[in-house]
């Protein structure tokens, strides 16, 4: 598994090579267009974009996903207007209610991983259905932590619509992909031939 503290270059933000980065890391670089460590809103507007998402939902999730966690990985700094969100402290920005398949550290759990499965994918060995999704999410709310329920119910619904299959399910290797960031990669290369071959 590729974990461990990214390499820091000449007191710069930049992460030395994607291989250094914990799998949370990975999950957000592919926002990261011009690979400077920073996350802007307008790179995470053009990653929704670049995986398939709409106007409108790409315009929100930049205004929710930076303003809500630009500070949280600027801890010790003065807000920024601009709203950027610095990969190597993004695991300051984990909330509550969620799976714990990122430890603190943004490092992927595999017993957690596995758990969701036995715990929740009574249909399928492994895969989850729209009602498994909802039932996990129910499962992992920690009492009065709306906001924890909220970011959980957001990612999971909006993995869930982008990524469910013919049948209406949602496969472990696309929730494992979705929590090393390939997934992202794969949407887009997949984007890109579909516009070609139109
Ligand atoms: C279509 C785009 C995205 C999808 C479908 C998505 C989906 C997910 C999912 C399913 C999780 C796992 C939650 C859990 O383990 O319970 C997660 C975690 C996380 N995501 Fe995303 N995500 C997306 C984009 C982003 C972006 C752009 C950022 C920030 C720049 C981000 C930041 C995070 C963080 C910080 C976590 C850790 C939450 C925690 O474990 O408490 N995500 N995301
Ligand atoms: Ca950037």
């Amino acid at each position: 598994m590729a974990s461990g503290s990214p390499v820091q270059h000449g007191g710069d933000d930049k992460l030395s090579t994607t291989t250094d980065q914990n799998f949370l890391q990975k999950h957000v670089s592919f926002f990261d267009r011009n690979h400077d460590g920073i996350v802007y809103p307008w790179e995470t507007f053009k990653g929704f974009r670049a995986i398939g998402c709409g106007y409108v939902l790409s315009t929100f999730a930049a205004l929710f996903i930076n303003i809500g966690l630009s500070r949280k990985t600027r801890r010790g700094k003065f807000p920024s207007l601009l709203f950027p969100i610095e990969i190597k402290n993004i695991h300051f920005a984990k909330h509550g209610s969620d799976s714990g398949v990122y430890d603190t550290e943004g490092r992927f759990v595999s017993s957690k991983f596995e758990e969701i499965f036995l715990k929740h994918a009574h249909t399928h060995p492994n895969a989850l259905t729209s009602d498994e999704v909802m039932a996990m999410l129910k499962a992992n709310r920690e009492p009065k932590d709306f906001l924890g329920w909220l970011a959980g119910f957001t990612e999971w619904k909006i993995l869930y619509v982008l990524c469910k299959d013919k049948n209406g399910l949602l496969q472990r290797e696309t929730i494992k992909a979705v929590y090393d960031g390939s997934l992202f990669e794969r949407m887009e290369k997949e984007k890109e031939s579909a516009k070609k071959n139109a």
